[in-house]
Order: C-alpha cells, then structure tokens, then sequence
C-alpha cells in the first residue's frame, strides 16, 4: 500500500531554504531580545543537566541492536563520551560505565587491525578513528592498553595508496578494497598521532593527496576535484598541521573561505556556499580558525602576510548585522571588550549565540537548527564547537556577560584531534611510558 502524500508530515515534505530558516530563527533571537537582562542571565545557558541524561541514556543502551546506526556504534561512543566531558566530571559516567564502554569497543577491534562500526563487523577507519577518540576520551589506563597498536599500524599501512597511483595517489582506503577520500587521510594521520604510531611510512607523499583535494573557493572537497565542504576543510586543514604543515595548501585562501561561511543572520556555519547554517559546522568549520591561527605566525614570516592583512580587512568589511533580530545584534548588546586578535577572523560570540539559542533542544540534546530533532551527532559537534567558541583568545569571547556565574565553561577541546586538552596529555604521557617499536 502506497502512503499518500497528505499523510506524510509536512518537514517530509518540503526542504526549507534560506528565507524560512531565517523567520524560523528570527522568532527565537526576538524573543531573547525582549526579555529584561535578568532573563537573558537565565536563558542564555546551557541546560547542561538535561544534556547530561540525554547522553547518559544512549551510552547505557550501547548494546542493544541499534536500527539506524548499527554500524556506527564506535561514533556513539565518541560523540557522547566526548560531549560528556566536555561538560565536566559526572558523578554517573563512573569507572563502571567507562569500563563497559571499553569492553564493547574491544569487542568491535578486528585482531588484524582497526575497529569495524559493531562486533564482528569489519575494520573501518572511520569507525577506528572514533573508537580510539572515545578511548583517549575515556582516558583510563584500561583504555589505552586495550588498544592494539601493532596490528592498528599494520591495518593504517595496508589502507595507503601507494604515491604513483593518478588522483589517488598518497591517499588512504577507508577499509579494505574501500573508496579514497580526505577522510581516510585525516583519520589515519589522526589515529597514528593519537597512538603516537606516526612513522615515515605513515606520512610519505600523503601532502600531494591532501593538496589535490584544495578547490578554486579555498576551501576543501573531499576528493580531487569535488566540491569544498567544511567537513572536509576541517580534514584537509587538520592533515596539513598533522604532516607537521608539510603540504603546499593555499592558507590565505582557506581562511578567506571559511570566513564567509558564517551566517550574519544566524551566527552558525554553513557546510558550503549557499546553504543553510547547521549546528555540527559550529565544530568542523570552527575548529578551523583555532588551527589557523597557529599557522599564522609562519604565514607573518613570509611573504603571504600581505594577503592575511587582506583578509582581515575584507573580514572588517563583511556585513555583520544582517536583521534586527540577528544573532550579531545580541553579540553586540553583549557591550563586551573589544575582540581579540583570534576572534577578529570570525565572530564567536555569535556562534555562541546560535548554538545556545536555537540548537539547544530544552529537554536535553542539541540538534542541526530549530524544527530539526536532536540526536548524539549534533549534540557532539554543537557542544565541541561551543567549546572552541568559548576558548578562543584566552576565553575572553565567552558570553559570560550573560551567563549566570555557576555557568562555567566547557572543558577546551585539542582542535586538531576534538578531544578535551586533559585526556590527549593524559594519552601523550602513557604512550611515553609505554614506546612503540613498528615490527616490518
Ligand atoms: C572525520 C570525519 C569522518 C569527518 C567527516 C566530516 C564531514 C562532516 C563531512 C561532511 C560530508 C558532507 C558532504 C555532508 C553534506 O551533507 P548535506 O548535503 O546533508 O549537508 P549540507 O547541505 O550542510 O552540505
Ligand atoms: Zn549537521
């Protein structure tokens, strides 16, 4: 029996496009705007209790047979484990949980390398890549040990695409006989450095795939010639700081691309020229501004410093408000200090603004924008990029002006890798006590 196009839900039916979504969130920032200061103290803050018991369930039902995201269980794992804590100690995420958590990852590692989306399913290096995230996350000496980082080199090795090969050259499988993408490049590169299993053979000629990925926008597709995405931008940039910022990707130009892709109106990020702003870019386009601003340094000393002065100055020309009722307007009734240094490359404020005004979902989680459902992804990604709003320029961008005082911060996150600072240092120190010797 066929269903009837008016039995169907009206989202199943149409797709917004720029003008709902800002009438959508136009609703929301008006009402924050006519509420008494008092009121604004209670409303701009995360509802991090609720958040918490959102979280807490889907990671005690990791077990259960998941419909949609069967192969996916290592990411959730990562994307509640992660956003957990980043919100801080739990008395509820407990040794116990941590260490069931550790038991079902070890369940999904494949004795010849690399951990498949579930039990018995075979090695992937995104679902490896999420695995070890959550167990550097997890960030217990069980975690570590119950890595295997032998036979993870030996799977990272045998997805690399040897440098002759047109196109693909230089590039990493995401599995066995699998496809080749900026992904592959980014987690593989990223897993070796989180195991500290980073060799030579790891990283040679990887830096002429990453820079054939670049397009004529600035920004990153995610393989040769397709279109630049932020998912991908973030891969591609975070691999350039990964090869110890060995490939020759046109910088200035990511900067000028990644600027133009915060909303005026909304204060999020759009994945791509033209559309919509969605919560998981306030992640995977606003870790980028933390990664370039330590490449810029290197870029002052050369002689692309007159293109960074560019960008900035086309930066002080975008417009900023774009409506009354924009997420800018409450950056602005904000009266902080001027900005930073950091913050002049795009506006944190205002990403905090979108993320804690309409992507928080009140009775816990956070989702893509308002009239969307939340889910464990967006949660992640909304929670990490409001992490990285909030740490930048020595934290002085917080909305804090707002903010009720026992609202404090979130844990930072390392951008590079979206693991909280603590537990990468806590990883860094055991795998010193514990070397790797590769085995030809
Ligand atoms: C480490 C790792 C695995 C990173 C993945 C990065 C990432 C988020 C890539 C995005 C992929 C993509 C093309 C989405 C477009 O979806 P869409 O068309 O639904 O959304 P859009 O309209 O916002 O582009
Ligand atoms: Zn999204």
């Amino acid at each position: 029996m066929t269903t009837a196009a008016s039995d169907l839900p009206m989202d199943t039916l149409t797709s917004i496009d720029q003008q709902d979504l800002e009438e959508r969130i136009e609703v929301f920032y008006q009402k924050f705007l006519q509420l008494s200061a008092k009121e604004r103290n209670e409303t701009l803050v995360l509802l991090r209790k609720q958040h918490t018991q959102y979280l807490l369930k889907g990671i005690r039902r990791l077990s259960e047979a998941h419909r949609v995201l069967d192969a996916s269980r290592p990411w959730l794992c990562y994307w509640i484990t992660h956003a957990l804590t980043l919100m801080g100690e739990t008395e509820e995420f407990n040794a116990d949980l941590k260490s069931d958590v550790v038991d079902f990852l070890s369940r999904c590692q494949d004795k010849n390398g690399g951990f498949g989306g579930g039990p018995g399913q075979i090695p992937h290096l995104a679902s490896t890549y999420a695995a070890v995230c959550a167990l550097l996350t997890i960030g217990t000496e069980e975690a570590l040990a119950s890595i295997d980082r032998t036979a993870t080199y030996k799977f990272l090795i045998r997805q690399k695409v040897p440098s002759d090969i047109p196109v693909i050259g230089g590039g990493f499988r995401m599995h066995d006989d699998g496809e080749v993408d900026i992904r592959g490049t980014y987690t593989a590169l990223a897993v070796a450095h989180m195991l500290d299993i980073k060799t030579d053979v790891i990283t040679a000629g990887v830096a002429a795939y990453v820079e054939r990925c670049q397009t004529y926008e600035g920004g990153i597709g995610g393989e040769p010639c397709t279109e630049a995405h932020g998912g991908y931008t973030f891969c591609g940039l975070a691999s350039h700081v990964l090869l110890d910022c060995k490939t020759k990707l046109d910088i200035p130009s990511i900067l000028r691309w990644a600027t133009a892709r915060q909303g005026a109106v909304e204060g999020g990020f759009m994945g791509r020229t033209n559309k919509l702003v969605d919560g998981c870019y306030s992640f995977w386009q606003g870790g980028i501004f933390p990664l370039l601003n330590r490449l810029v340094p290197k870029l002052q000393e050369s002689s692309v410093q007159c293109t960074m002065e560019r960008v900035q100055a086309a930066m002080e020309q975008q417009p900023r408000v774009g409506r009354e009722n924009s997420a800018s307007t409450i950056f602005s009734a904000a009266q902080v200090d001027e900005v930073g240094s950091e913050c002049a490359l795009y506006n944190p404020r205002g990403l905090q603004a979108w993320i804690l005004i309409c992507c928080q979902v009140e009775t816990g989680g956070l989702r893509d924008k308002p009239g969307e459902s939340k889910d464990y992804y967006h949660t992640c990604y909304c929670l990490s990029g409001l992490s990285v709003a909030q740490h930048s320029d020595a934290g002085k961008s917080r909305l804090g002006d707002f903010s009720t005082e026992g609202d404090l911060p979130l844990e930072k996150t390392e951008p590079l890798l979206n693991i909280v600072e603590k537990n990468v240092k806590f990883a860094e120190a055991y795998w010193n006590a514990h070397p790797f010797v590769p085995s030809t």
